[in-house]
């Protein structure tokens, strides 16, 4: 598959295997980056006059010496500023010696109208904050209103983190190298790559696998084999039968949002349980959903044994008050051989803040299978410590908390990180601020639960109700609101099935 992404690590395993593997060598894969890099230049500003390109001390500034006389070769005007010469022996000096172009100071570079910047100053290997002249070179190029190609990242973007280290170049084009890298799908640095190429150096897919890269953008056609679609002679039950918990009688409307999204999503049946202040309202609004009372543990005890539903929405719209957290801690516990899987999202999160310790040690088990839907505020009040540690990018700190719960997490945003307990994480890419309206999350707990009811497997369920959740939004457009999302999933359903 294309969708790994690699870690700069991981990169530099793969061109290290890519190498010993050969008949490629280091100053060949950067042949092949920078031509890819030229190219690209070439294709997309074919009008341009001048090409300013900048050049760092390190194998991104050879790619920057290739991309230099590969343009020069072709006739364009190339002005070459580098920040010092590439070590001694290093590919990256081979490809200085191999570009006859003098070199300029970083210092007084100003790009001018007309102009284009290719930023080949630091990748993969940017380990500091820029210093001082660079810092200068992004400021002129942004008050020069010139565009950028950044090589691999744009410099001062993290490839780990996707955070900036200090200031970065806002690119128009960013062109990679055999696979994305976690930088350029987490923000801030997915707003600054601009567009984002993937070029192909020689780095076979068979080299990609053997870096055990466990990191993924988030695409159908990973996770498409699993779609479920209905037995031809399916009963209402057997295609998974979906529980979601309402709240009191002024919000009770996230519960139902849950169960219809639920629904749509393809469960046979949903059911509303409604605490006995809530039901006139809830029935009210309840058509084919079911409809049932539940205000106690012996309540919702009676309904797995006579209902058998295969999965339970948790949260919406409940309270973050502690007996909802003891209330959560009680279903994980009363489980086994009741239902198969718990969706917790919004206050079924936040009203576990305070009862820590007895669910991590109530996940040790790892029974239920569990689905945890936080955004950033919820997040940080489950995971605090995790939320805490500056040096873990999100895609990190969805998989430590996914570790730390026993659970697959659904760290929620612009860069939704999926994560699973076992390693695996996808970053979420078709999001749209469509998405951040009231609601919304509600309906993405709903279709969670009806893909893990229908029996698809958790990590690959998650991934595909994000992505689905999204694609709805997209395809409704603006105006969206949140009660328009379970219908909008009909279209993305039918797309996805047969
Ligand atoms: N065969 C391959 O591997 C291939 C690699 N490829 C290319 O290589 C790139 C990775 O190359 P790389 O590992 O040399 O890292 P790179 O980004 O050039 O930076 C390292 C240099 O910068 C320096 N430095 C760092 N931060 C700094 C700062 N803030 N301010 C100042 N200096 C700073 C750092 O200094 P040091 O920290 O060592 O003191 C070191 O000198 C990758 O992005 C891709 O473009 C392709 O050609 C395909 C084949
Ligand atoms: N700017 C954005 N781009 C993409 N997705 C977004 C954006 N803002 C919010 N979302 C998505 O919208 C949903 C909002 O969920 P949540 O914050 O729980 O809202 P609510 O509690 O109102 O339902 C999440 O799936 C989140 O990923
Ligand atoms: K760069």
């Amino acid at each position: 598959m294309a969708f790994e992404l690699l870690t700069p690590d991981e990169m530099a395993e793969a061109d290290r295997l890519a190498i010993a593997a050969g008949p490629v060598d280091g100053i060949g894969l950067m042949r092949w980056a920078g031509g890819a890099v030229a190219a690209l230049v070439l294709k997309r500003f074919p009008a341009v006059r001048t090409v300013h390109v900048l050049c760092g001390p390190g194998n991104n500034g050879g790619d920057g010496y290739v991309v230099a006389r590969l343009l020069a070769e072709t006739g364009v005007a190339v002005r070459l500023v580098a920040t010092g010469a590439p070590r001694k022996g290093s590919d990256a000096a081979l490809a200085a010696a191999e570009c006859a172009i003098a070199v300029e100071p970083l210092a007084a570079f100003a790009p001018e109208t007309g102009s284009i910047v290719v930023d080949a100053l630091y990748g993969a290997g940017l380990s500091r904050p820029l210093d001082g002249d660079v810092v200068q070179a992004i400021t002129r190029t942004a008050a020069a209103g010139v565009p950028v190609v950044a090589v691999d990242l744009p410099s001062g973007v993290s490839g780990v983190s996707g955070e900036v280290l200090g200031n970065a170049f806002a690119a128009t084009l960013t062109v990679t190298f055999a696979r994305k890298k976690p930088g350029h799908l987490l923000y801030p640095g997915r707003a600054l790559c601009g567009e984002t190429i993937v070029a192909d150096i020689g780095v076979s897919d068979a080299t990609v696998a053997a870096t055990a890269a466990r990191s993924f953008e988030n695409d159908p056609s990973w996770w498409r084999p699993h779609f479920p679609s209905p037995a031809k002679d399916a009963h209402k039950y057997s295609r998974g039968h979906v529980g979601v918990f309402s709240g009191g009688p002024s919000a009770t409307g996230a519960a139902r949002l849950s169960a219809m999204a639920a629904a749509r999503a393809g469960a046979g049946a949903v059911t509303v349980l409604s605490p006995g202040a809530s039901l006139v309202a809830n029935a009210a609004h309840l058509t084919s959903i079911i409809l049932r009372r539940s205000d106690t543990l012996q309540d919702a005890l009676a309904f797995f044994d006579a209902r058998k539903p295969e999965v339970l929405v948790y949260g919406p719209g409940l309270g973050a008050e502690p007996e909802v957290g003891r209330f959560a801690l009680e279903l994980m516990s009363v489980a086994e051989g009741r239902f198969g899987a718990l969706v917790l999202d919004a206050d079924g999160i936040s009203s576990l803040s305070h009862r820590r310790a007895a669910f991590f040690e109530v996940r040790k088990r790892g029974q239920p299978a569990l689905v945890l839907t936080p955004h950033h505020g919820e997040f940080g009040r489950l995971f605090p410590e995790i939320a805490a540690n500056g040096s873990l990018s999100k895609l990190e700190r969805a998989r430590a908390a996914a570790r730390r719960a026993q659970a697959i997490i659904i760290y929620k945003g612009p860069d939704t990180v999926i994560a699973a307990p076992d390693g695996r994480a996808a970053i979420n890419t078709n999001g749209t601020p469509l998405l951040a309206t009231a609601g919304s999350g509600d309906v993405l707990s709903g279709i969670v639960a009806a893909l893990l009811a229908q029996r698809m497997p958790a990590f690959e369920a998650a991934c595909a109700a994000v992505w689905m959740h999204a694609e709805a939004a997209r395809r409704f457009g603006p105006g969206l609101i949140a009660e328009d999302l379970p219908l909008a999933l009909r279209e993305v359903v039918a797309g996805l099935s047969g």
